[in-house]
């Protein structure tokens, strides 16, 4: 790290004790900010890389629910506002068991430089609980999110800060969420959550958006090597929302996709996935993924966690899309060594800073999630568009604005990194693309 940034790393650690992942999100900003403050010294006069890494606002508060045995369950809730130079906060929310402050930090800080890098005008924001929805009836779901809404409501607002999903948050839990804030203000305002449903204000492709999004960054890579999606084997971690399309898009464009995944272990279809058979388990009856292999038959086989790792499976092609730190270094070499090209984050950083500076010295294509996996909130962007002009897209004309999008962030990912002498860096690229245009705004909006 450049020593000019090193005071403001120490301060950072000093200031958020144990939050790791917060930690390692900053450090993979800062490993990036040298040559920015070389070139642009006013940014520290200003203190503004140290103002980026402190959120502007942070609520956690308790959210008490009955379960169906009449049981009081209380779980934590948060929201961390972290950066509004470009607009209201804007973000998902996560509900998982391992949820803390230091993992809404770190989602809310990458939001920040994903959000600027759409060129949407949206700040940064994240959210969530540690409860968690696997196993749970509708009912408890629900009476869980009413009551978490209970106390978010009076903290958002179209204009304010607008949340959306992510792991654990899909279509049922905002449309819960939706109701009760719409109870609670007596208001319909369409744009205070993203990913509603189609007849209640939603927008067509946002549910594809994130992994559609993750595919169209591997072209662009690729295209930039004369290469193409078409007949290579592709592995992916996950069986969520994100996995699935990605999933989709890459079997559209030519792809055999060979590997789906959850926290019991990961199966292993060499004929390729069955994306059909797959959403029904994970999407229709929220299965586990070694049904899937019961169901499919063939040649397809089941290896629970801790028997191996999804990236020992030969690929050329490696798509990351369940969770945080799920791709190590000892994975990164596997990968390496059966011969990958190109690997994209479609998870919030998947791959752990040893991997990637694997894949980067062996000079591999790598995205990372701020860039790679920036489609799902640009698509929750054009779902705030349509909602504030009361109009309702057609699907072919919301995917081409999505495309369009996620071409602009991989050539300005690539102008920026070869800027500032980093070619075909795409972490650098990703990173200083998205500082610049937060940073210029912070400075033109004094000290705030
Ligand atoms: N949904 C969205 O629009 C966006 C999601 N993301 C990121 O993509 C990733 C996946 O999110 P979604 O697909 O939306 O969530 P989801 O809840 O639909 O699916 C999560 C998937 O990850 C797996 N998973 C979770 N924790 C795991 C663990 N500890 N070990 C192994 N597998 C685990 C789950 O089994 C599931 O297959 C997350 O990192 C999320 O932050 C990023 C951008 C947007
Ligand atoms: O659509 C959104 O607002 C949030 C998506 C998200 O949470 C993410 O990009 O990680």
């Amino acid at each position: 790290m450049d020593e000019k940034l090193q005071p403001v790393r120490d301060a950072v650690l000093k200031r958020n004790p144990g939050e790791k992942e917060f930690i390692q999100a900053v450090d993979e900003v800062l490993e990036s900010l040298g040559p920015v403050v070389s070139r642009r010294p006013e940014l520290l006069d200003a203190s503004v890389i140290e103002r980026i890494c402190e959120p502007e606002r942070q609520i956690i508060f308790r959210v008490p629910w009955v379960d169906d045995a009449g049981k009081v369950q209380i779980n934590r809730g948060f929201r961390v506002e972290f950066n509004s130079a470009l607009g209201p906060y804007k973000g998902g929310l996560r509900f998982h068991p391992s949820v803390y402050l230091g993992i809404i930090k770190f989602l809310g800080f990458e939001q920040i430089f994903k959000n600027s890098l759409t060129g949407m005008p949206i700040g940064g924001g994240k959210g969530g609980s540690d409860f968690s929805p696997a196993g749970r009836s509708d009912e408890e779901v629900m009476r869980f999110c009413q009551s978490f809404m209970t106390e978010l409501y009076r903290h958002i607002g179209e204009y304010t800060d607008v949340p959306a999903g992510d792991i654990g948050v899909g279509g049922r839990e905002i449309g819960y969420l939706f109701g009760q804030y719409k109870r609670i203000t007596n208001r319909y305002e369409s744009g205070v959550l993203t990913g509603k449903g189609l007849s209640w204000g939603g927008s067509l492709v946002r549910t594809e958006a994130t992994g559609y999004g993750t595919v169209m960054f591997v072209q662009d890579m690729l295209a930039s090597r004369n290469d193409t999606l078409d007949g290579k084997t592709v592995s992916v971690s996950g069986s969520g929302n994100v996995a699935i399309y990605a999933t989709e898009l890459a079997q559209r464009f030519g792809a055999n996709v060979v590997t789906a995944s959850d926290s019991s272990g990961y199966v292993h279809d060499p004929k390729g996935i069955d994306l059909e058979l797959l959403k029904q388990i994970k999407d229709v009856e929220r299965g586990r993924i070694n049904d899937y292999v019961e169901r499919r038959g063939g040649s397809a086989k089941f290896i629970p966690s801790g028997k191996g790792s999804v990236w020992e499976v030969s690929a050329d092609v490696a798509l990351p899309c369940a969770t945080q730190n799920e791709l190590h270094g000892k994975d990164a070499k596997a990968l390496l060594s059966n011969g990958v090209v190109a690997v994209a984050e479609g998870a919030n950083m998947p791959t752990t800073a040893e991997a990637t500076r694997l894949f980067q010295n062996a000079d591999v294509l790598f995205a990372p999630g701020k860039a790679a996996n920036a489609g799902g909130v640009a698509t929750s962007a054009l779902e705030m568009q349509q909602n504030a002009s009361r109009d309702s897209w057609g699907f072919d004309y919301t995917y081409d604005r999505l495309r369009e999008i996620m071409r602009g962030i991989h050539d300005n990912c690539a102008a920026s990194a070869e800027d500032y002498g980093l070619p075909g860096n795409y972490v650098a690229g990703a990173n200083i693309s998205g500082f610049m245009k937060v940073a210029d705004a912070m400075l033109a909006q004094g000290v705030i």
